[in-house]
């Protein structure tokens, strides 16, 4: 023999209030719910829900479509059963409700649930009372006109969740852009529905409005209003610009109502990730809530909604870029950070930052689009102290240098190809900048022979190599070049020391692998000083004056000092001290 399910409805009661609810303050928003969908049911437009308070008790009246008694005995007495599905299963478009358990969640604030109603398609009032134990009781009710009153007794505990002050703030949190009109103890809670929606004067009074309703709402005044519209989620509402930076990381939320009825303050993944910088507040007809109405449901439609959401702020900033770029570059500054880190997955917004956002560059700050149209062969460096380092130097030979080492700057540069393949902005081999300097004529290199042999004695330990070559800025008397390969070494036995025996291995045998290129000690023929010391030819304090350049321009490159190189600096620089003070030939105040 086939049973029906038996429900303990104490055990109901007791899920939906721990697990499904947030909170018991969600038992107004069903009510509200019930009493707007009956009104949409009865079918004539308008409507009115009234709510009143007082001494623990409160009642919901309602003018819409009132129940029949056989619709109170299958509507009201079966859980999971709804009048606003359709016999498939499917959610009638035009309610809020759809799974027939939101008359429940009055049981977390009441023993007991009384329902007087009187249905538009004819018949006697009837009068239900459900108990939280779980059963029932139908008898005839009073009532003349068709609707529905619900009374709730708040049970010990619960007063505070029916009283004057916390209803009427539900009524107005839940219900203040609802299209009935809605009121508590005879106070008005709808107006005019959604600010956006409203009529206003002109242009400029509309913004004023929605600057100052985002003051209310998020307390900051926003940078921009962009009007948000997706027509297939049946959306509408507005994006509040951010005017302050913040993390791209921190999940944005954003205000959601759904046919006019606030879902939730802080619905997250509303928008595509990249648009941290704004918060929306949008009512949407066709996007539908979970079951607990605190979250929308993940569907095909809400993933196309915040796909449409994106392209609104896209086209709000590429507008932004054509007719009001100071405000692009302004909007840029506050979120650069944000809207880098979007550039490394969003074309659009790489081509933004390639056009728009400035970067250091040796010719002073520009954006990439500019640099490359003035640096056909430009280079950028991986980290700012290189370019620190060698902007000036490069800016010099003509090559043309930007920096990008701040976050997310190379792989930014290193992902424009994809944008254009013929974008080429190569990183700065710093040893490919000496083949730009000038060499010195055959005559003088001759000449300087035994000086460069003696230099190159003086550095050999600290494995460098000494070259001359004419370079500008005259006003520098030597640069350290690292090698590429130099460079790698170095990080290889930094490696090397920190891992333990079986990676160090490893890492020596890549160190095996690895190019000899030494890394460069270039002096400048066009610095006085340093061609001073080259006329000391092999002579003189030539080792340390030749190391006290190598010091010097390991410091300025703000380059790691290794223990040989302090010690290097030093020695050189007590024995300049030395000869200047001991030396018969060191220049003295006398001649
Ligand atoms: N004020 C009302 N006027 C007329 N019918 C009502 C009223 N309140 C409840 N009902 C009827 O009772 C049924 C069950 O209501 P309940 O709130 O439990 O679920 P629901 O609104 O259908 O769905 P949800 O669980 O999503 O809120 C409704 O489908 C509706 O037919």
């Amino acid at each position: 023999m086939e049973q029906a399910f038996q429900v303990d409805l104490r055990g109901v009661v007791d899920l939906l209030s721990r697990h499904l609810y947030a909170s018991p303050r969600v038992y107004l928003r069903e009510l509200l719910q019930n009493a707007v969908d009956a009104i949409t049911a009865r079918g004539e437009g308008g409507g009115r829900v009234e709510i009143e308070t007082g001494g623990g008790v409160l009642r919901v009246r309602d003018d819409g479509v009132g129940l029949t008694e056989s619709e109170v005995h299958s509507l009201l007495a079966t859980i999971g059963r709804s009048s606003k599905r359709d016999e498939l299963g499917f959610a009638r478009h035009d309610f809020l409700g759809q799974f027939g358990i939101g008359l429940l969640s009055a049981f977390l604030v009441a023993d007991e649930i009384e329902v007087v109603t009187r249905s538009a398609k004819g018949g006697d009032a009837v009068r239900w009372t459900g108990r939280s134990e779980g059963s029932y009781l139908v008898e005839p009710g009073e009532r003349d006109e068709p609707g529905t009153t619900v009374t709730l007794r708040a049970r010990p505990g619960s007063a505070e969740l029916l009283s004057p002050s916390v209803v009427a703030e539900l009524a107005r949190t839940y219900g203040s852009l609802l299209p009935v009109e809605l009121v508590v103890d005879g106070v008005p809670i709808t107006g005019d529905g959604p600010p956006w929606q409203a009529s206003y004067r002109d242009p400029a009074e509309r913004r004023r409005a929605l600057e100052r309703y985002c003051e209310d709402l998020y307390g900051f005044t926003p940078f921009d209003v962009v009007d948000m519209s997706v027509p297939e989620a049946g959306l509408t509402g507005v994006a509040f610009v951010l005017p302050q930076p913040v993390s791209p990381a921190a999940r944005a939320s954003h205000r959601v109502y759904l046919k006019r009825m606030l879902l939730a303050e802080s619905v997250e993944g509303l928008l595509p990730e990249w648009a941290f910088f704004a918060r929306c507040v949008v009512d949407a007809g066709e996007l539908r809530p979970t079951a607990s109405r605190e979250a929308l449901y993940e569907d095909e439609l809400l993933e196309s909604a915040r796909q449409g959401l994106g392209d609104v702020l896209r086209q709000w900033l590429v507008t932004l870029s054509e007719t009001e770029p100071s405000r692009l570059r302004a909007f840029l500054r506050l979120h650069q950070l944000g809207v880098k880190a979007m550039a490394l997955q969003d074309d659009d917004m790489l081509r933004i930052v390639d056009r728009w956002l400035d970067y250091e560059t040796s010719a002073g700050p520009m954006t990439l689009h500019e640099f490359r149209r003035r640096h056909p062969n430009g280079r950028f460096t991986g980290s700012v102290d290189e370019f620190r380092r060698l902007a000036a130097v490069a800016g010099a030979q003509g090559v043309g240098l930007v920096n990008g080492g701040y976050v997310h700057d190379t792989e930014i540069i290193e992902r424009l190809p994809e944008l254009d393949p013929d974008i080429r902005l190569a990183r700065l081999d710093a040893a490919e900048l000496t083949t730009t300097f000038g060499v010195l004529d055959p005559a003088t290199e001759l000449a300087l022979r035994p000086f460069l042999a003696a230099a190159q004695r003086a550095v050999e330990r600290l494995g460098c190599e000494v070259v001359v070559r004419e370079f500008d800025p005259a006003s520098l008397p030597a640069l350290y070049l690292p090698s590429r390969d130099a460079q790698f070494r170095e990080e290889l036995a930094r490696a090397q020391e920190e891992a333990d025996e079986l990676w160090a291995d490893v890492l020596g045998a890549v160190h095996a692998t690895v190019g000899d290129e030494r890394p460069q000690l270039v002096l400048n023929h066009r610095n006085p000083l340093a061609r001073r010391i080259m006329s000391l030819g092999d002579g003189g304090p030539v080792d340390v004056a030749v190391q006290a350049l190598y010091g010097q321009a390991l410091l300025l490159g703000h380059h790691p000092l290794r223990p040989a190189d302090t010690a290097v600096l030093n020695r050189s620089f007590i024995g300049l001290l030395e000869w200047a003070v001991h030396s018969p030939e060191a220049p003295s105040e006398h001649g």
